[in-house]
């Protein structure tokens, strides 16, 4: 039986709510991108990646539709819009238009918005989302190349972007637990209230979200409300058995970083001293279709020269923002970005064929493009390496993979990753 669906509107993200939902029970399979009709899940939820954080709002409502059809054929229970914890939005913003899309398209009049993940420091008081100890619209986020964020108020982004009212669950009716929060809903039902944001200060909060939501068709948020809910849906039942199906194989591993975040920049200066790596020559991948194969080739050979140690060799473009500022300066932003995701691709395509099991990879972009050169289109979700990070394992192929988001993770994540879970 289907119980949760989960529409995820970029790919690390959705591998973040997958890992929460089997943390608390839930048996979970991710799926990237919309299967065939006739693709077979077995799973109490499945979580669909699209790709569709910073597209325009008309091919977000397509794609976020597309997936629902797909759900609900499946006769799944509920269903659940999952953004980001920083509420990522461009200026015309896809989280209002989604909303009200998906609403209309289940017949429904309200939802909740808890982008909350107090685990990783995003929580959200009087309807304001914080980054740690700072606003959003004061945090990092309000230089995000795509998306920045200017405004903290949630009532306020959501009612500019979609059709509807905004009203607001605050902190102190959340202390008073679930049967408090429902009659909040209800009140803010009957004065037309389409979207009621939820404050949320700690994990206590997301428990009670999920029990007070656990009947509500359509619910929106990071993937911390994901807690809550999975509680609920899964009556308490320990992480163990659905976390056995993602459970990572042995066999020959290797770490591919492509992230430039601080954290990635930490766990690759950590991990150099505990095991062999090799800086990507971007000037390499600069020089031609032909030259970038070759590269691939060295590179794979180099890798495969290493493996015999107890701990992955390393391929890293993970640079220093000075580093990179460079590089940018030198091919563009966009052309070396894209060159050094298509060198990852082609190492992991040989790398696949030279029979490596594991891939821990670092960087939402350059997961996506590797997860699917691999021919992956789902996964079995395992153990938790770090909060939002789990082990995964194919459905397609003999593969196991940790994707990891820039920012997420520890400094010692790469080593832990094989050390503590194989
Ligand atoms: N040395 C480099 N020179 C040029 N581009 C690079 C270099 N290193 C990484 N990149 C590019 O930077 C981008 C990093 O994006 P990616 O999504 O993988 O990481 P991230 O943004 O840190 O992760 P997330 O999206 O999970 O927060 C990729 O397109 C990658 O190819
Ligand atoms: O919610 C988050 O912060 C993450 O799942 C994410 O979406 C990062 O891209």
């Amino acid at each position: 039986m289907m119980r949760l669906g989960v529409i995820a509107d970029d790919f690390t993200g959705a591998t973040d709510i997958a890992s929460f939902l089997v943390e608390n029970g839930l048996s979970t399979v991710q799926l990237n991108g919309v299967p065939p009709a006739d693709y077979q899940v077995e799973a109490e939820a499945v979580v669909i990646s699209l790709k569709s954080r910073s597209c325009p709002a008309p091919q977000a409502v397509a794609d976020a539709l597309n997936a629902l059809e797909w759900l609900k054929r499946r006769s799944c229970r509920q269903f659940y819009f999952k953004y980001c914890s920083t509420f990522d939005s461009t200026a015309q913003g896809n989280i209002g238009p989604v909303t009200d899309a998906l609403l209309a398209a289940l017949g429904e009049t309200q939802t909740v918005i808890s982008p909350a993940l107090p685990v990783n420091g995003r929580t959200v008081y009087q309807g304001y989302l914080f980054v740690m100890d700072q606003l959003l619209s004061e945090s990092g986020m309000r230089h995000h190349p795509v998306t920045p964020m200017t405004d903290s108020n949630l009532l306020r982004v959501m009612e500019q972007q979609a059709q509807g009212r905004s009203g607001l669950i605050p902190a102190a009716i959340m202390d008073q637990g679930a049967e408090a929060v429902k009659r909040q809903l209800n009140a803010l039902r009957r004065d037309g209230v389409r979207y009621a944001v939820l404050d949320t200060l700690h994990e206590q909060h997301l428990l009670t979200q999920g029990e007070a939501v656990r009947d509500m068709k359509l619910v929106t948020g990071g993937s911390g409300l994901a807690i809550g809910l999975a509680r609920q849906l899964s009556q308490g039942r320990p992480p163990r058995t659905a976390q056995a199906a993602g459970a990572p194989r042995g066999g020959p591993a290797v770490v591919l970083s492509g992230s430039c975040s601080v954290m990635t920049n930490k766990q690759v200066a950590r991990y150099r001293q505990q095991a062999p790596g090799q800086a990507i020559d971007v000037e390499r991948c600069m020089a031609g279709d032909e030259a970038l194969a070759e590269y691939a080739r060295a590179l794979r050979q180099w890798v495969e020269s290493q493996s015999q140690g107890t701990l992955a060799p390393m391929i890293y473009a993970t640079s220093e923002p000075e580093t990179l500022r460079q590089i940018q300066q030198k091919w563009g932003a966009e052309a070396s970005s894209q060159a050094v995701e298509q060198l990852f691709a082609a190492v992991a395509r040989h790398l696949q064929d030279a029979g490596f099991q594991r891939f821990i990879i670092a960087g939402g972009e350059t997961s996506s493009i590797v997860v699917q050169t691999l021919g992956i289109r789902a996964f079995h979700i395992g153990p938790t390496i770090s909060p939002g990070v789990p082990w995964v394992r194919s459905i397609d192929h003999p593969l196991s993979l940790a994707l990891k988001s820039g920012n997420f993770g520890d400094e010692n994540f790469f080593a832990r990753a094989q050390q503590e879970f194989v």
